[in-house]
């Protein structure tokens, strides 16, 4: 395991990486010479056309896919290289996922789809850093209760809350308010942005909506595979405008 001192400041950072699927006339380049950071405690969006790459860096970041070239590194762990089973090891104690089909299961209760993450790294589980959990992400149902008895709001509240109960390196979030009406997926990008700072945690999320986007500190653009471009602290209209400059969204 290679741990270098000028990345423990950042929570992830790709360097110089590339992921080709296919060979020959066929390959394709989803990702090309990508370097980034992401601070520690920020905010980050990922926007860009359908195709430019947003689902490769995830996976890429989140150590699911591995670069065809190139290093990624987790709070200064260098993924890249690493056995499957140290890779599987590092997902479930250092990153949380929230995805948005919500991806919850329903032979539990709420409480039980928490804590998962915890039984499955084999982490006791602190009953107040629960409560804290649940109360920063407005979850206000009987956490005995079956998710598929809750409403979608809810339902990504309690993934929320399970991607945060590990205390986790990075959050990844792929489309969480996708599935949501307007109304409830403001309602969840606020809570979101509430527990991000409160925890002070770091969270990437790839979204095809200015409006969630406005919500990051951040919002980082890719086009064919490579950075386009950066917006700090910006508004729906500016995402919007650039994106439209980018191509078809
Ligand atoms: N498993 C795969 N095999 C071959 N090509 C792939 C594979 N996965 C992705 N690609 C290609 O890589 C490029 C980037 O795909 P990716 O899914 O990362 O883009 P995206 O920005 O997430 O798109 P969308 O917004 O439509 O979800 C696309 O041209 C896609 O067709």
């Amino acid at each position: 395991m290679t741990t270098v001192a000028d990345g423990l400041t950042d929570a992830v950072r790709l360097e110089s990486v590339s992921r080709t699927y296919g060979s020959g006339a066929a390959a394709v380049r989803a990702l090309d010479g990508v370097t980034i950071s992401l601070r520690r405690g920020g905010f980050t969006a990922l926007m860009g056309p359908s195709g430019s790459g947003k689902s490769t860096f995830l996976h890429c970041a989140a150590g699911l896919d591995r670069p065809t070239s190139g290093r990624v590194l987790l709070g200064g762990t260098e993924l890249t290289g690493q056995r499957e089973a140290a890779l599987t090891e590092l997902r479930r104690s250092r990153i949380g996922f929230v995805f948005q089909a919500y991806n919850l299961l329903d032979a539990l209760t709420v409480r039980e789809n928490i804590l998962l993450p915890l039984r499955l790294a084999g982490r006791p589980a602190d009953p107040a850093f629960l409560d804290e959990v649940v109360r920063s992400v407005e979850l206000d149902v009987p956490l005995d209760r079956r998710p598929s008895k809750l409403s979608g709001g809810q339902q990504q509240r309690v993934a929320i809350a399970r991607a945060l109960i590990t205390r986790p390196d990075v959050v990844f979030l792929d489309e969480p308010t996708g599935a949501l009406d307007t109304r409830t997926a403001r309602q969840v990008l606020g809570t979101l942005r509430q527990a991000v700072d409160r925890w002070g945690q770091t969270a990437l999320m790839v979204t095809h909506d200015p409006v969630a986007a406005s919500y990051a500190d951040s919002v980082v653009f890719l086009a064919d595979g490579r950075i386009a471009g950066e917006l700090a602290h910006t508004t729906p209209e500016h995402i919007a405008e650039r994106m439209t400059h980018l191509g078809e969204w």
